[in-house]
């Protein structure tokens, strides 16, 4: 094993402001005294950290670095000269994590263009770590990098800290959190687990809702969180009614959310399948201006306006002005409108329901 390297880190670094932290330790921003280049430091406090897990973490985050969309690890492993921490050395990120890009649009999202840019590169950054057999196991937006400022070119994931390879078994030690598949939300602290890529297929579905809707589906895949019931609900054939927040999304989307947020692990897609879908379906439906019903309210006053002034004599100057007639032909129109819509979606379901 490469030996741990005693630094004093005054010397060879000036240490900035903290950049993060987590449930293992904080990364800071420095600056690399002999080459002036900034760089984040991540640490990890002596007494808290099992030297393994340390080495097991620097060791993914070397291996996986040559990957363009894989954050770069400088090689070394140090322990700081008063003992206090461990560390190693990444490239800065100057911009944000998507958490903080997604959350400056005000639960917007960052639109379906964005979205699938981001996609690109951590999808090509996750098939690469499953053909390793390498499973992340801790995919959410703070572990996905933004380098640019606003074209989403250069994205890179991030924290190895949980990354293990298939098949191990591991003690669930987490909290659970938002992008957690239903499986893990139903696991007691310290019950063992088999390590399975379908989990980071799950984390990808919510991180995909999540760059489109600026929110998250449900706080807890969990029966017990109605909004994850109400999924499951439509999932099982158990209600007919999709859920209102997956109304927008066209039927190739859709079928991305079927074939990730289910808790038929098995079913799952593979980081491959999801990238094939996001690089060359729509993910939205095309939607109806919403003026449409408006112009045919016009229209049908202005011709019933003809029509009473072609008897009466009266000036058309004035502008269309909806009248009655007009506006309860409109309402018929929104109605008719509505029945044929619910009828598509229904008849949509029937066909990916078959098709499944
Ligand atoms: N190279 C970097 N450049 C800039 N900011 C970074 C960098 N690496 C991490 N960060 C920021 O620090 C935060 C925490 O980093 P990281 O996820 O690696 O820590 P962690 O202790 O492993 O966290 P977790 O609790 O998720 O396991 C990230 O969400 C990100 O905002």
């Amino acid at each position: 094993m490469e030996p741990i390297k005693k630094v004093d880190l005054e010397e060879v670094y000036t240490v900035n402001k903290q950049l993060g932290t987590g449930r293992f330790g904080f990364i800071k921003l420095a600056e690399h005294k002999q080459s002036k280049q900034r760089i984040a430091i991540k640490f990890f406090p002596r007494p808290q950290t099992k030297q393994a897990d340390f080495v097991r973490e620097y060791n993914y985050s070397f291996f996986l670095s040559p990957h363009q969309n894989i954050i770069d690890t400088y090689e070394g492993m140090f322990q700081s000269s008063d003992d206090t921490a461990f560390f190693f050395v990444q490239e800065f990120c100057p911009r944000a994590s998507l958490r903080e890009a997604v959350e400056a649009t005000n639960q917007a999202g960052i639109g379906e263009a964005n979205t699938k840019k981001v996609f690109a590169a951590v999808l090509s950054a996750i098939e690469f770590m499953h053909d390793e057999n390498l499973v992340h196991r801790n995919l959410k937006a703070e572990n996905i990098l933004i380098f640019d400022a606003n074209d989403y070119s250069k994205v890179k994931v991030t924290d190895f800290g949980l990354t293990r390879k298939v098949d191990t078994t591991v003690k669930y030690l987490e909290y659970v959190n938002n992008y957690h598949a239903a499986e893990l939300c139903d696991t007691v602290v310290n019950e063992k687990l088999v390590v399975n890529k379908s989990t980071d297929i799950w984390a990808l579905g919510i991180i995909f809702f999540y760059c489109m809707k600026g929110k998250f589906p449900w706080q807890k895949a969990s029966i017990m969180c109605k909004p994850y019931w109400e999924w499951e609900q439509w999932l099982k054939r158990k209600n007919p009614a999709l859920p209102k927040k997956f109304n927008p999304f066209s039927e190739k989307a859709l079928k991305l959310f079927k074939k990730s947020l289910t808790p038929r692990f098995k079913d799952r897609w593979t980081a491959k399948d999801m990238r094939k879908c996001l690089a060359k379906e729509k993910l939205l439906k095309s939607v109806k201006r919403p003026d449409e019903d408006y112009y045919v309210m016009i229209d049908t006053a202005s011709k019933s306006r003809q029509s009473a002034a072609s008897t009466s004599g009266e000036n058309q100057e004035g502008g269309a002005v909806p009248t009655e007639q007009g506006k309860r032909k409109s309402t018929l129109q929104q109605w008719i409108s509505t029945t044929l819509t619910a009828m598509a979606e229904i008849s949509e379901q029937v066909v990916s329901a078959r098709d499944d």
